[in-house]
């Protein structure tokens, strides 16, 4: 420890000359993390952001923050300055912190899988008001000095979260999932459906997939259609993803400034009656009610020796690994984690397929005699075409390009190759020191030249049947990719997605041909999630879909 130490020190001195070592003890103050961005509006902050002289202070305040977050196209600075400086770089947050974006393969693994890093930020926050602190996503706890000690942090959380997570596997293994392929099938009748009938012209396809997804979940794990969940849960989900989908200079700051603001203060905060706060309210109480009445119907019917096979939250609550309230605060994460993310991915691969007419060609070829000679579980991972699609849409717009951890002592992170300081030193290592805030740069990783070919921001499926991409070692858990991310909390539904996308792009595809609407250029940006985003500023993506 001492040589790390050391290193961290020399470090400092060498490459990060005005770095201040943020106290462990005053870690919170400094968690401004705007890599997440939610449309709270605190209003004496936004008041006190917007007296600040328009222009040239608000983009001082702003860092580089303005130019990750707000371009018009997710990733334009961001890929340059990983052409500019390599996968390992300091850049500025909001209010000059501090911030190493981390894109280096070997560094990203040792860090998601490293106790010594927690998530922080106002995507923690925002899991923690939406889903409360018993759900999956949250057991790890939040980094307050005198709340957690750092051991207990490291090893009673840790266990929590491991014992939450291995209970709620059982319906998220290869085989379960499996089982869930009727329901992705269904989902996907419906969805052609409405496609059908859908008048003609150009179809914005991005709210009709928000509706499947949502089904798919919905009747998978919960054995509920979105009728039996609701008008009033489908109307506020809707807003829920609409509430999520802004972003402006003003609220990155907002979001800095309040990010250290305690739980109890956010709690409190929620009260206030903006339509965000309202939204957000009735989206926690109407999964509460949901999950209460699943649980209850559950009861009554092992009360009623009623066998209900292959039933997710029987199984849950037969096993006794979890109680009634760490159950009940599965429901909202279960049923929002896996929605617009899915969507997305769906939308972004019928958007490049509209683009390359003579690759959806073939996909249709391959669906057709896939399909023809399907049995039992079904063709999906052994169609090529299709897998390199999913990969490559993965690959190019995951859902989280980012993720933000704070580091609770000083350590080392190895690098898988050497980078090359300011002052012209190689190294093979980075000395990271307490309260240091990193950036898991997911979408740069995802666009190393040496790991997916030289054209690595192009969409090109053939990299994964070709040999370009370099196995490389198992950084996320599906083709090496971290859209999923990696480590204890890699995606519990990431097989559960890939089957439900692969299902529904063949069902669409074998039956719909897709074109681009003319004169709309659609871009990805960062709005929670990625998502298509149309000149407008609006989620879209509005194509020509004709019944072939
Ligand atoms: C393409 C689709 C999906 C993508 C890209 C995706 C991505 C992610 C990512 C990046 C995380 C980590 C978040 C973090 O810790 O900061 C995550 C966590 C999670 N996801 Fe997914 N997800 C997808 C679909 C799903 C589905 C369909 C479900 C469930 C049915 C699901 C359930 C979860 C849960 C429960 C967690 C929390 C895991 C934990 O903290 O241990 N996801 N997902």
């Amino acid at each position: 420890m001492e040589s790390s130490f050391a290193l961290c020190r020399h470090f400092r001195r060498t490459h990060f000359g005005f770095y201040r070592t943020v106290d462990v003890a005053t870690t919170e103050h400094f968690a401004t993390h705007c890599g997440t961005v939610i449309p709270f509006v605190d209003l004496w902050w936004a008041c006190l952001i917007w007296t600040l002289p328009a222009g040239q202070a608000k983009r001082g305040a702003l860092g580089h923050m303005q130019q990750l977050l707000l371009s018009g196209r997710y990733g334009d600075h961001e890929f340059r300055w990983q052409k500019m400086f390599g996968p390992v770089y300091r850049m500025k947050g909001c209010f000059g912190q501090d911030r190493l974006m981390v894109a280096d393969p070997l560094a990203l693994q040792t860090i998601l899988n490293s106790p010594l890093f927690v998530r922080t930020g106002m995507f923690d926050i925002l899991m923690r008001l939406l889903f409360g602190e018993e759900s999956v996503i949250c057991t790890e706890g939040r980094f307050r000095h005198g709340d957690i000690t750092r051991s207990k942090l490291s090893v009673d959380v840790g266990d929590k979260h491991r014992r939450i997570r291995a209970a709620m596997n059982s319906g998220f293994t290869a085989a379960a999932v499996r089982t869930y392929k009727a329901v992705f099938e269904k989902v996907a009748e419906t969805l052609s459906e409405q496609l059908e009938n859908s008048p003609a012209g150009s179809i914005n396809i991005c709210p009709l997939l928000s509706l499947a997804t949502l089904n798919a979940i919905s009747e998978a794990v919960l054995r509920y259609s979105t009728q039996d969940l609701g008008e009033d849960f489908v109307a506020n989900n809707v807003q829920v993803v609409k509430v999520s989908g802004t972003q402006s200079g003003t609220q990155i700051l907002v979001e800095a400034l309040s990010a250290g603001f305690p739980m109890w203060l956010w709690r409190a905060g929620m009260a206030l009656p903006t339509t965000t706060f309202k939204i957000f309210r009735k989206l926690r109480y109407l999964t509460d009610q949901l999950a209460r009445r699943i649980i209850r119907e559950r009861r009554d019917a092992a009360t009623q020796g009623l066998e209900m096979n292959d039933d997710y939250f029987s199984d849950l609550l037969a096993s006794d690994n979890m109680g009634e309230d760490e159950i009940i605060a599965q429901v909202g994460i279960l049923l929002v984690a896996g929605q617009e993310t899915t969507a997305n991915t769906i939308a972004f691969a019928l958007l490049e397929l509209a683009r390359h007419p003579d690759f959806q060609e073939k996909l249709r070829d391959e669906i057709h005699s896939a399909l023809g000679t399907s049995q039992g579980a079904g063709p999906y991972d052994s169609m090529p075409l299709l897998n390199a699609l999913i990969k490559e849409i993965t690959r190019l717009y995951p859902a989280l390009p980012l993720a933000d951890r704070v580091a609770l002592q000083d350590t080392i992170i190895p690098l898988a190759e050497a980078i090359t300081t300011s002052t012209g030193e190689q190294i093979t290592q980075i000395p990271i020191l307490k309260g240091q805030f990193v950036t898991l740069a997911i979408a740069s990783y995802q666009r190393l030249e040496p790991r997916w070919g030289k054209d690595v921001h192009e969409f090109n499926p053939s990299r994964w049947l070709d040999g370009t991409v370099s196995a490389g070692d198992a950084v996320g858990p599906y083709a090496n990719l971290l859209s999923f991310l990696g480590g204890p909390h890699t995606c519990l539904g990431w097989r559960f997605a890939i089957l439900e996308i692969q299902v529904i792009l063949c069902q669409l595809v074998s039956k719909f041909s897709f074109a681009q609407a003319e004169g709309e250029s659609i871009k990805p940006r960062f709005l929670n999630n990625l998502m298509p985003v149309v000149s407008s500023g609006e989620k879209a993506v509005p194509l020509h879909i004709t019944r072939l």
